[in-house]
């Protein structure tokens, strides 16, 4: 039976009461980077707080990293219920960078959980059952170390990607590492991972975390430590294409670091053309391809280059 057959799951596989039953002895971490998304955090939290914490015992800690908000997203998470923890305040002797791949590699000094599970904080279309698909293989599974969300998303160019996802990550998977061609989403920021799977992988600061993780996972784990499963309908808040350049350049860096073609540097300069009263304005953005290193060996002075 070939992987997508064997590893691509439903989030109704499992009834909350069977994987609380089947989780006991492991604590779940649930983890929302978040930058200002003050709109849509309050609501997220509160959800998930009632439905996976209090009427049930699916999560054991709900903990939203702020990832150097400049808007209420703090307090707004905090008086939902979350535990909310500054990203640069972790572990302030590691140094700290933005991004939301640092979000989440800080997070690890802040959870206790074995079983860790990513949401993003920009969600408009989606519900708390996104927890339950994402715990399913890793509680009933033990060969299964990661597991990534994927969903239909509605009105979305007519495609079930979004627009880096089609342009980027697929082609890039289709050219260096096919067999992850089966993921449906592979930028879904809705995924879980084993914690001695995480502490073991470089993180890349920014956007490169989703790609490097399931790149990573294949070269040292193999496609059966994967699994997939379908959680219904997400939507969330869209990026322009402008700042969809930064996220397709750090991407295609970390791609390129793993194939030993990466710049010498962290950091490259991506060059932008807007179009301004007529004429063309340069814009130079410089786009950081940081990586923290492994867990057990990170300190400040040890970063991926
Ligand atoms: O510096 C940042 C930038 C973003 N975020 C948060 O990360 C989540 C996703 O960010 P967003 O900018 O909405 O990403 P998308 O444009 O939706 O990108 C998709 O593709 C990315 C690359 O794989 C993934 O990281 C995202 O989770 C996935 O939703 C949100 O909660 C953000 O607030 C941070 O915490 N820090
Ligand atoms: O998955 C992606 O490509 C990014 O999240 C962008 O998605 P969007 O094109 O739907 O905004």
């Amino acid at each position: 039976m070939p992987w997508s057959e064997r590893n691509t799951h439903h989030w109704h596989d499992w009834s909350l009461a069977d994987l609380v039953a089947a989780k006991q002895g492991q604590r779940v971490s649930l983890v929302v980077p978040a930058r200002n998304e003050a709109a849509t955090v309050g609501n997220l939290v509160s959800k998930l707080r009632t439905t996976l914490m209090e009427t049930s015992d699916l999560v054991d800690e709900l903990v939203v990293i702020d990832s150097d908000s400049s808007d209420e997203t703090a307090r707004i998470a905090s008086e939902a219920g979350a535990a909310v923890f500054a990203s640069a305040a972790i572990r302030p002797d590691l140094g700290t960078y933005p991004g939301k791949g640092e979000a989440m590699w800080k997070s690890q000094f802040v959870t206790t959980g074995e079983l860790i599970v990513f949401m993003d904080a920009d969600l408009t279309d989606w519900d708390t059952h996104f927890v339950r698909g994402l715990l399913g293989p890793l509680v009933n599974n033990p060969t299964i170390e990661l597991v990534k969300g994927f969903y239909h998303r509605p009105g979305e160019h007519g495609l079930d990607g979004g627009r880096v996802t089609e342009l980027v990550a697929r082609p890039l998977l289709a050219l260096h590492r096919p067999p992850l061609r089966d993921l449906i989403q592979p930028l879904a920021g809705e995924w879980s991972i084993r914690r001695s799977l995480f502490e073991r992988l470089s993180v890349p600061t920014g956007y490169g975390v989703e790609l490097a993780a399931l790149v990573d996972t294949l070269d040292t784990r193999g496609m059966d430590a994967i699994a997939q499963v379908d959680l219904g309908r997400r939507d969330h808040s869209h990026q322009g294409l402008f700042d969809l350049g930064l996220m397709a350049t750090q991407i295609v860096g970390m791609m390129s670091r793993r194939l030993g073609t990466g710049p010498a540097g962290d950091e490259v300069g991506l060059r932008q053309y807007v179009p301004i009263d007529g004429s063309t304005k340069t814009v130079e953005r410089t786009v950081s391809l940081l990586e923290r290193a492994p867990l057990p060996t990170a300190s400040a002075s040890d970063m991926v280059g």
